[in-house]
């Protein structure tokens, strides 16, 4: 049975993670890594850096690097090798037989950790199938792998049998979620369209992991929603009503961070929450102001609304974590071209700025072709 990349609970819980540098620089890469597995609940206990041209196909590292890996795993008491590239499932099972432990990809630590985070019904069932999509996708291609070894002829036996039971429970499985999903997003479609009916601005805070889209979302509304200094912190859209002093209430929703290469399970499984939670009237796109990659992390939340068909959406861009600034810790906001905020520096963590997105807000209800007497209505949610 192949590997379906899943940590398990009793797995002692310290690895060491690899990443290769292709020629642009993998520091910050593993940096983000680290914080996954830290997120994971992981102990990282080394981290190994290497440089190479292209991977190579059969153990994705050379020799040397093997060597390495091995040496520091007998010296520490890692249980777990973390690689920060995508590996085929058959470098995967030679690295796991050369190095003698447990080996995964990022894609499986970032399913493990959704899997852990999800709350909701819906989560919960999103992150089941993103999984057993990543797990078929590597039985098919573990299959692909022996049938042209073996020319696919004389290869009846209870391997072929064991593969082809478990491709077809697995399809059923998919398709079972796949359909209970479709009901639950019919539900929701409902709760939206009647949303809609009532007229009132509605709006999405986005961003990358980590950016304090929470934070600012429970300054803003008085809600609970949980903000950790983990990646991935939130999973299920959270959404609430905001009231706006003399323009009546907006309706706003958190939701899940993005990250960098999204595994491409999960953005299927995710997306139509995703497509739907962001069609909203405004985006307000938190950005964490002190990450020394926020203009990458920036253009790699513009990248996925650009995916999900969100790009059109007026945004406005708040700079967070102005607290922790080296410089500049005043709270600002910059009007565009045609007079609108576009731009708030603030700090959701000590509430300075704040009243810069209720007056953007009201000025946005103000500008909105909304009847303002119907932005007065109660909104069901
Ligand atoms: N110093 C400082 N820390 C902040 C600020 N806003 C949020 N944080 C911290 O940043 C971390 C992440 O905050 P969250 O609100 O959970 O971030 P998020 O964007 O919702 O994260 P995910 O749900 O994981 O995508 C937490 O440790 C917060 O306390 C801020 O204005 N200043
Ligand atoms: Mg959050």
């Amino acid at each position: 049975m192949l590997d379906s990349g899943g940590i398990t609970p009793n797995e002692s819980n310290s690895a060491v993670l690899v990443g290769l540098d292709f020629g642009d620089d993998n520091g910050e890469r593993l940096e983000e890594l680290r914080q996954l597995a830290i997120s994971d609940q992981l102990k990282v206990l080394a981290v190994v850096k290497g440089k190479r041209s292209r991977p190579d196909p059969a153990t994705y590292v050379g020799k040397g690097k093997i060597d390495e890996i091995r040496l520091l795993l007998s010296e520490t008491s890692a249980s777990l090798v973390i690689f920060n590239h995508e590996l085929s499932p058959i470098q995967q099972r030679n690295l796991a037989e050369q190095l003698q432990c447990r080996v995964i990809d990022r894609t499986s630590l970032i399913l493990d950790i959704f899997a852990q985070r999800a709350k909701s019904r819906e989560g919960k069932l999103q992150v089941e199938l993103a999984q057993l999509e990543y797990l078929a996708s590597r039985l098919v291609r573990g299959w692909t792998h022996l049938e042209r070894q073996k020319g696919g002829i004389g290869l009846r036996g209870p391997g072929e049998t064991q593969l082809e039971t478990d491709r077809r429970l697995l399809a059923k499985r998919v398709k079972f979620l796949k359909e209970k999903l479709k009901v639950l997003q019919r539900q929701r479609n409902v709760q939206r369209r009647a949303r809609q009916r009532s007229k009132v601005m509605t709006l999405s805070i986005v961003g990358y992991t980590n950016a304090g889209k929470s934070t600012l979302f429970n300054r803003l509304t008085q809600a609970q929603s949980y903000a950790a200094d983990q990646l991935f912190a939130t999973l299920d859209t959270t959404t609430r009503k905001l009231f706006i002093p003399n323009c009546g209430y907006v309706v706003i929703s958190d939701t899940v961070g993005f990250i960098r290469e999204l595994p491409h399970t999960l953005v299927a499984a995710f997306r139509a929450t995703l497509e739907e939670t962001v069609q909203t009237d405004m985006l307000l796109h938190v950005v964490d102001a002190v990450s020394p990659v926020r203009d990458e992390q920036i253009r790699e939340v513009n990248k996925l609304l650009k995916e999900i068909g969100a790009d059109n959406i007026p945004q406005i861009l708040i700079f967070n974590k102005i607290d922790c600034a080296e410089s500049n810790r005043a709270a600002s906001y910059v009007r565009d071209e045609y007079g609108r905020i576009a731009c708030i520096r603030l700090s959701a963590k000590t509430g300075e700025g704040l009243d810069f997105v209720k007056i953007a807000l009201a000025e946005a209800i103000a500008q909105s072709s909304v009847e303002s007497r119907e932005r007065f209505l109660e909104v069901g949610i």
